[in-house]
């Protein structure tokens, strides 16, 4: 974690040096606006929670009080992010090796939750990703994987969660992590379908599962620090900040609060809705009709 780029290309972006997410200390550690019985009692199912903005949330799951289960395929990485939590927190969650692409793997998940704990009250898809290409490249395996991962993988444990929890009559609750997308996003073609399908899907399963009590929302990182940062090349990194009005990346802990506030009472009244944590991603690129301020770059080529 928080390894070190060569610098180069981010001093001639004028960019901070770039974190790769937080140490499992500053986890312990991040002050929360939330009170610290807030998920007391309640379970907390994270896909991808070994690394990243779902290691992230674990922390902040269980230093609230939460049970909390991380699943995703490398057994060891969850297995380290289960001790530090347990270390630092002093409360161990589940850690479950499987993919989330296998839908035997994810009724086993599921079966092995309501087994140890009985119950389940929140899912977080976090797990997720892709690859950045130009479209008209695209392999068939490549643009197959990613669509797997983000679209099918995530509806294989959403309905997983809401057939267990019409079957006990106790409702629940989904946060489904996606991107900013509403713009599309080029050499990210695949995911960007993906995540659409993710979020009309949700949006479409809150009217359907309403009458369950499931309420069913995402959440929209635009550039936020963490270990995913390492699948994509370093000038591209270096001009992650460039990509909103406040000039700088989100960290890790900008996502897991916001999950949190959609998980908590403070959401109970939110369903079919998508929370975009972007720093102003989606409006950016405006037109100045009176001259572009220095803060943004002073002239434009076309001198507006
Ligand atoms: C591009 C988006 C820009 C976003 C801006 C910044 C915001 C950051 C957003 C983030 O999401 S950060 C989090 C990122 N984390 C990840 O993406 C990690 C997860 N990603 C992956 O695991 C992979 O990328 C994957 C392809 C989604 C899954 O890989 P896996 O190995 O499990 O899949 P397979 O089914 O085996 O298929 C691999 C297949 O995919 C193609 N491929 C993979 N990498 C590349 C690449 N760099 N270039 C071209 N093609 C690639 C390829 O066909 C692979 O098959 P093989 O060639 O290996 O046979
Ligand atoms: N960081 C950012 O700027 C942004 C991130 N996002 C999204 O946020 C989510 C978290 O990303 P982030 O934390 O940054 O990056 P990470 O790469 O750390 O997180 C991705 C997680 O998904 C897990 N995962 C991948 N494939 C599978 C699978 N088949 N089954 C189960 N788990 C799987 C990985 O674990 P393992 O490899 O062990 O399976 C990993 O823990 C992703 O959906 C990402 O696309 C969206 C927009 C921006």
């Amino acid at each position: 974690m928080n390894e070190v780029p060569d610098m180069a290309n981010f001093e001639q972006a004028g960019a901070p040096r770039p974190k790769f997410g937080f140490t499992e200390s500053e986890l312990a550690a991040m002050p929360t606006v939330y009170r610290e019985d807030l998920l007391a009692g309640q379970v907390v199912l994270i896909s991808g929670g070994g690394s990243g903005i779902g290691k992230g949330l674990a922390f902040l799951a269980a230093r609230l009080g939460a049970d909390v289960i991380i699943c995703g395929r490398r057994a060891e990485k969850l297995e380290t992010t289960a001790d530090a939590i347990e270390r630092h927190v002093g409360k161990r969650p589940l850690p479950v090796s499987m993919s989330i692409r296998e839908p035997e793997e994810v009724d086993a998940l599921f079966d092995r939750i309501y087994t140890d704990y009985g119950r389940l009250d929140h899912l977080v898809n976090n797990a997720g990703g892709q690859f950045p290409q130009d479209a008209i490249d695209f392999s068939r395996k490549g643009w197959m994987s990613v669509i797997d991962l983000n679209l099918n993988g995530t509806w294989w444990m959403m309905q997983a969660a809401a057939q267990r929890w019409r079957e006990a009559g106790s409702g629940g609750n989904i946060v489904s992590v996606v991107a900013n997308v509403e713009r599309g996003m080029p050499q990210a073609a695949h995911t960007c379908a993906a995540r659409a399908g993710v979020i009309y899907l949700s949006k479409t399963l809150a009217t359907e599962w309403a009458p369950h009590n499931i309420r069913v929302n995402c959440v929209a990182p635009g550039v936020i620090e963490s270990e995913g940062f390492h699948v994509y090349p370093e000038e591209a990194l270096a001009r992650f900040h460039d990509a909103n009005p406040m000039k700088r990346r989100g960290d890790v802990w900008d996502v897991a609060e916001a999950v949190v506030y959609l998980m908590a009472p403070s959401g109970k009244f939110i369903t079919g809705d998508l929370l975009v944590i972007d720093g102003g991603q989606a409006q950016n690129g405006a037109v100045w009709p009176a001259g572009r301020p220095d803060y943004f770059g002073g002239k434009a080529p076309n001198g507006v």
